[in-house]
């Protein structure tokens, strides 16, 4: 598949955007007229620039508001189109976006609009270029691309085609079925956007929301699919206009928008042969290696230069000390099938934070290689010859995934080049296994961060919650696997810290079959809880019967409480250390839920203590 995108996705100038498209491998480029008017090159510059680069021009764009017009505005048009036909000239691109009219059109009629767009086309072929039509979803008369399609039937003219663009026939939910109707040699262009499902108005949604395939919820696979049965093989191309990427770090973006174009391709042949295909259509979408789901966390690692706090709170939760890896500066603690392995090798002054997470899947090497053909970058690790070697990535967050062997038993071999459990230490209730891993974001690459962790690591996004929080609105995005093996929760860090510090909150939870007694043993080797307050306690009598002893243990032990028609959940967290905190939960029955009523005393309770430890 030929791989486009708009100059308007990203931010720089447009000789910064070519290189940061050229570099993350795409094909060609569309240009979006703004970016080549505010430029300092000249469109000859522009086109030997694409050819130093090896990217193709495949389209000027937007032409606007053409159509349904009086016979002066039309006359004026042309004079316009003329000029703009002449430029493309010379930037040697031959296809024009033109969209419907928004704004000036007067005249709806089908046979007036063909009869202007046919003058159009024969202006066009006068010049040598080509006339893509698309149909703007708020368009005055023209909104739906199959009625532009008719006009372009119509009008049947060599030099005037359809512009498809998914965010048009989308956002409007119509069926992208009969795409499949139309002659591949009418489709001029398309253009790819995803969008979450926003009630708002659709130009509004448009401008500012579109996002990459794969970070939103259109059903793109669907829509590829039937593109490929009409036998297009033009460029597919992505028009994103969103805020945040407009003002990002411009090669991190191009990234995130190559890896979205090589998700979409295998997601459009996925569904091909959903459909009992073997597809074989020229768009020739690629497939990746399809990789299952990884089973579970095989461990999560925290970087400290002082790791005395850490260890301690681990001791005082019931993990036992494995000691040092026989070669390497890290430590293992266990708790039944939790792994924590503490990194020493931290630069002297950063706290304990969150630097790995380990998944069990079934192959890693071709786990590694999918998530490389999905642009992630590769962690060098050194390893002796007789230790495992784990194939390590990088997420947009830096956080490094480690790709492990998993096992049937949730056992991990490595952990034999550490000490063995010291024997006889049995706690009660401390069957335990890594429940989640919470990760914070930076809002600028929350977008990116969901489809990295869907495309390279097969994890389902699901609908995010907005917890309220001293600091805000955090969203909340869960990403799971169906048996919710794993769990990782991906929370907006919160704008005041991300100007003060680097280093944002973020929690490993271990789930467990007594939480009570977790915490009463914790408690009696001195754990310091996070501190719930008094009003909480109350809150839940009147939310809950619950009996008045369970009560007090609750508030006694710091623990949270949550219930719903599935089960129950009793959770508590620790104090923080650096920028790590730890919590423990207890499913009841089939709960499947982070107690999220809680999740905002959580926020405001670590909020106070950051106030008065600042
Ligand atoms: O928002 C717009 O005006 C606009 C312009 C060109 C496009 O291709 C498009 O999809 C939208
Ligand atoms: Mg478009």
């Amino acid at each position: 598949m030929r791989t486009g995108i708009a100059t308007v996705c990203l931010s720089g100038t447009l000789s910064e955007k070519m290189d940061a498209c050229a570099r993350a491998g795409f094909d060609g480029i569309e240009i979006f007229e703004q970016d080549l008017v505010t430029s300092a090159l000249s469109p000859g510059d522009v086109r030997r620039r694409a050819a130093d680069l090896g990217l193709t021009l495949d389209l000027y764009q937007p032409f606007r508001d053409f159509d349904g017009v009086d016979d002066d505005l039309l006359a004026a048009n042309l004079r316009r189109a003329a000029a703009k036909f002449d430029l493309m000239g010379r930037l040697g691109i031959d296809t024009i976006l033109v969209c419907s009219n928004v704004a000036t059109a007067t005249r709806g009629e089908d046979d007036v609009l063909a009869a202007q767009l046919s003058q159009l086309a024969r202006l066009a072929g006068d010049h040598g270029v080509k006339v893509a039509y698309e149909a703007l979803a708020w368009g005055k008369y023209v909104s739906d691309f199959e009625h532009a399609h008719r006009l372009v039937e119509a009008v049947d003219h060599p030099n005037l085609g359809t512009c498809l663009d998914s965010f048009h026939i989308l956002s409007r939910e119509w069926d992208t079925a009969p795409i499949e109707k139309m002659e591949a040699s009418k489709i001029f262009f398309v253009q790819v956007a995803d969008a979450p499902k926003l009630s708002l108005d659709v130009l509004s949604w448009s401008r500012h929301y579109r996002v990459f395939p794969g970070e939103g919820q259109f059903e793109l696979a669907k829509f590829m699919g039937h593109l490929a049965r009409t036998g297009y093989d033009g460029p597919v191309s992505l028009e994103i206009f969103n805020d945040v990427f407009r003002q990002s770090d411009v090669a991190r973006t191009a990234v995130d928008a190559m890896r979205s174009l090589v998700w979409l391709q295998e997601q459009g042949a996925a569904w091909l042969a959903g459909e009992g295909e073997t597809h074989r259509y020229p768009l020739q979408l690629d497939t990746l290696p399809r990789v299952p789901e990884p089973t579970g966390f095989n461990f999560a690692e925290v970087k400290a230069a002082d790791t005395s706090a850490l260890e301690t709170l681990l001791g005082q939760l019931g993990f036992s000390s494995r000691g040092r890896h026989r070669t390497k500066a890290v430590q293992l603690w266990t708790m039944g099938q939790a792994r924590v392995v503490i990194n020493e090798t931290a630069p002297t002054l950063s706290g304990p934070a969150i630097s790995a997470v380990g998944f069990d899947v079934e192959n890693p090497l071709l786990a590694s290689s999918r998530a490389q053909q999905l642009k992630a970058p590769v962690v060098p690790r050194k390893t002796q010859a007789d230790e495992e070697v784990f194939q390590g990535i990088s997420a947009p967050d830096s956080t490094e995934i480690f790709l492990c062997q998993g096992t049937p038993d949730g056992t991990a071999a490595w952990t034999a080049e550490f000490g063995q459990a010291p024997a006889g230490r049995s706690i009660k209730g401390a069957s335990a296994v890594i429940d989640h891993v919470n990760l914070a974001q930076p809002w600028q690459h929350f977008d990116e961060a969901v489809l990295f962790y869907s495309s390279a690591l097969a994890l389902a996004p699901q609908p995010f919650a907005e917890v309220p929080s001293p600091t805000g609105l955090v969203r909340s995005q869960i990403m799971d696997t169906a048996d919710r093996g794993v769990r990782l929760v991906l929370n907006l860090a919160p704008l005041i810290q991300q100007g003060r510090s680097k280093t944002y909150q973020e929690h490993i939870a271990f789930a467990v079959d007594d939480l009570v007694s977790i915490a009463r043993a914790a408690k009696k080797r001195g754990l310091q809880f996070l501190g719930i307050p008094a009003n909480y306690y109350e809150d839940l009598a009147a939310r809950f019967d619950l009996e008045p002893g369970f009560l007090d243990t609750l508030r006694d032990l710091n623990l949270l409480y949550d219930r719903d028609a599935q089960g129950e959940f009793l959770h508590f967290y620790t104090a923080t250390v650096g920028s790590v905190f730890l919590e423990m939960v207890e499913r009841r029955g089939g709960y499947d839920g982070y107690g999220a009523p809680n999740a905002p005393v959580r926020h405001a309770v670590q909020y106070d203590l950051r106030q008065t430890t600042a």
